[in-house]
């Protein structure tokens, strides 16, 4: 193994940023050793749209992982490299193909149905003034799809009962949600899973109140 493979890995990260979280958690539960570099989405604008970041990742956003010597962009990416690399550290899709197409449909529908509707950069065009309600309706109509794909294939978790990345793309999803007051009560599964890992270790520490740039008076 080349000095590149024994580099520990490097997440640009958000503390808030539900994607980098994303990330975060699978590399936790993967037992992945890391370093964060904070890359402020609010701070002078935005570091992430600086020339020095826009190398790193060219979409300007977080999160981004120097790893094995490459630099990733691209949450599900990220993680579909983490397990691919490291199938047997902890993994994080299923055997069965059914199965695996389960994980990555809903990872689909909150990665690229939900979240990049309610994501900073659109919420700003959007305007102050309407941001919240479009919020709102973006993730509530995208946990209708959820709760529904979930009555068919969850257990424990997302899909059955081994902890999957489509819990790894719920998690920080649902935090969003009650970021912008969406009301869960309608979806009794997403909840009940949500629950189930609040408590986990891996999901813990990569919470946006552990994350070393969250700032102090939200860190708990
Ligand atoms: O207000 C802030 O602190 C800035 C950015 C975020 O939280 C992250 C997002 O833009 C949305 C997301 O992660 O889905």
């Amino acid at each position: 193994m080349g000095d590149d493979v024994e580099t520990k890995p490097v997440l640009y990260s958000y503390w808030r940023s539900s994607c980098s979280w994303r990330v975060r958690i699978a590399l936790n539960l993967k037992e992945i050793p890391y370093d964060i570099k904070a890359v402020s989405l609010i701070k002078g604008g935005g570091e992430q749209h600086c020339n020095e970041y826009r190398e790193v990742n060219p979409m300007e956003q977080v999160p981004s992982l120097c790893i094995d010597g490459h630099t990733l962009v691209e949450s599900l990416n990220i993680m579909h490299y983490l397990e691919e690399t490291r199938p047997n550290q902890r993994p994080l899709m299923p055997q069965d193909c059914f199965k695996r197409a389960k994980v990555r449909e809903i990872c689909e529908v909150i990665s690229s149905g939900i979240q990049p509707l309610q994501n900073l950069i659109v919420l700003i065009y959007v305007g102050e003034e309407k941001k919240k309600e479009w919020a709102q309706h973006w993730i509530t109509r995208g946990f209708r799809a959820v709760e529904k794909l979930l009555s068919a294939c969850a257990g424990k978790y997302c899909v059955g009962d081994e902890i999957t990345l489509a819990d790894c793309c719920l998690v920080p999803q649902v935090f969003n949600a009650r970021r912008f007051h969406v009301d869960l009560r309608p979806f009794p599964i997403i909840l009940r899973i949500d629950r189930e890992l609040e408590n986990h270790p891996a999901f813990r520490a990569a919470h946006p109140s552990s994350q070393p740039d969250c700032p102090p008076e939200v860190a708990k």
